[in-house]
């Protein structure tokens, strides 16, 4: 379990994380997300003690990690998946780690099976792509076989096969009882592997839920597109029912706070024929970016205030 508790960072005027509190647990993958800047890295950073806090807390397992006797075997991380010697070949690089950790030459060839890396395990890691340099940072958090994994962008410069790959890896450690998180700026890339998000904005926690609720709440706030013989009528007859409507265009009614159900009762209520009846349910995506953006703007309209007091 990991437990960031009420955390600040502060770079001189920058508040890089604020007050921020939550707890990841073990059995799932929990996606922390926020946009670029929100302080992802600057929170996981302090987790594994490369950053100290202004003020509060990060622990994992009850201790800070600079505490944890062997944090190899307690908390496999990926901060940059290019923290190689370009100059080592795969093998080479794992082994060395291996090493220095007393680990055997056995667990090494595992990893590099669980990553996939047999066909490249004996090339120069300075002539990987981005994508098995990925796969060299997971091998590489995985040495120590870690209850708790932490994961920087871990999808970044995968190609599908690789992102396919990462998602069953990753679901498949999370149910063998282990402790993942991975942050990312894209709901997408987590939506289908996580099954809880912390979602934070500007240094402070927005959401800390589990998607299916997000799914769920998103989903109600969706909406129906109608297209009819009389739009008109049917439009008055949905608002005097309390929905909200919108004419994208000409015949074409987009009804919120209604369901697809309701419309086609009241439509044959009214003698109008329906042409078109399709829910359309927001994404995860439109759920986050309504979450984050508050935190986007205020950004944005610093910049701008910044250039306007030059
Ligand atoms: N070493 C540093 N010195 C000064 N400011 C920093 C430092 N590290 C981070 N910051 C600032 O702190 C804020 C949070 O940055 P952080 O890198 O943690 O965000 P992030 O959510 O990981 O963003 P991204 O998705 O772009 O990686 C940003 O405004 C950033 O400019």
């Amino acid at each position: 379990m990991i437990e960031v508790t009420h955390l600040s960072k502060r770079y001189g005027a920058t508040a890089a994380v604020d007050d921020l509190t939550f707890a990841v647990r073990p059995g799932a993958v929990t996606g922390f997300l926020g946009p670029n800047g929100a302080g992802k890295s600057t929170t996981i950073r302090a987790i594994v003690g490369l950053d100290r806090p202004t003020s509060g807390t990060a622990t994992v397992n009850g201790r800070r990690y600079a505490d944890l006797k062997a944090p190899l075997q307690e908390v496999g991380t990926m901060l940059d998946g290019r923290n190689a010697h370009p100059g080592r070949t795969a093998f080479g690089h794992l082994m060395g780690l291996a090493r220095t950790h007393g680990m055997r030459r056995a667990r090494v060839e595992q990893v590099i099976g669980l990553a996939g890396l047999e066909s490249v395990a004996r090339r120069r890691v300075g002539g990987f792509s981005l994508g098995m340099g990925q796969r060299l940072g997971i091998a590489a958090a995985l040495l120590g076989d870690p209850p708790t994994l932490i994961l920087d962008e871990p999808v970044n410069g995968l190609d599908p096969d690789g992102v396919r790959w990462i998602r069953h890896l990753l679901r498949a450690l999370a149910e063998e009882g282990r402790t993942v998180f991975l942050s990312s700026h894209l709901m997408s890339e987590l939506a289908e592997t996580a099954g809880r998000v912390v979602v934070i904005g500007r240094g402070k926690l927005l959401a800390d839920e589990d998607v299916a609720t997000l799914v769920a709440e998103t989903a109600r706030a969706g909406s129906v597109r109608v297209r009819a013989t009389d739009p008109g009528r049917l439009a008055q007859a949905l608002r005097t029912a309390g929905a909200a409507v919108a004419v994208p265009e000409p015949g074409t009614l987009e009804v919120a706070g209604s369901t697809a159900g309701e419309i086609g009762a009241l439509a044959s209520r009214l003698g109008v024929t329906l042409l078109e009846l399709s829910t359309t349910s927001g994404t995860l995506e439109d759920a986050y970016l309504n979450l984050t953006a508050d935190a986007v703007q205020y950004r944005a309209s610093t910049t701008t205030d910044q250039a306007d007091a030059r």
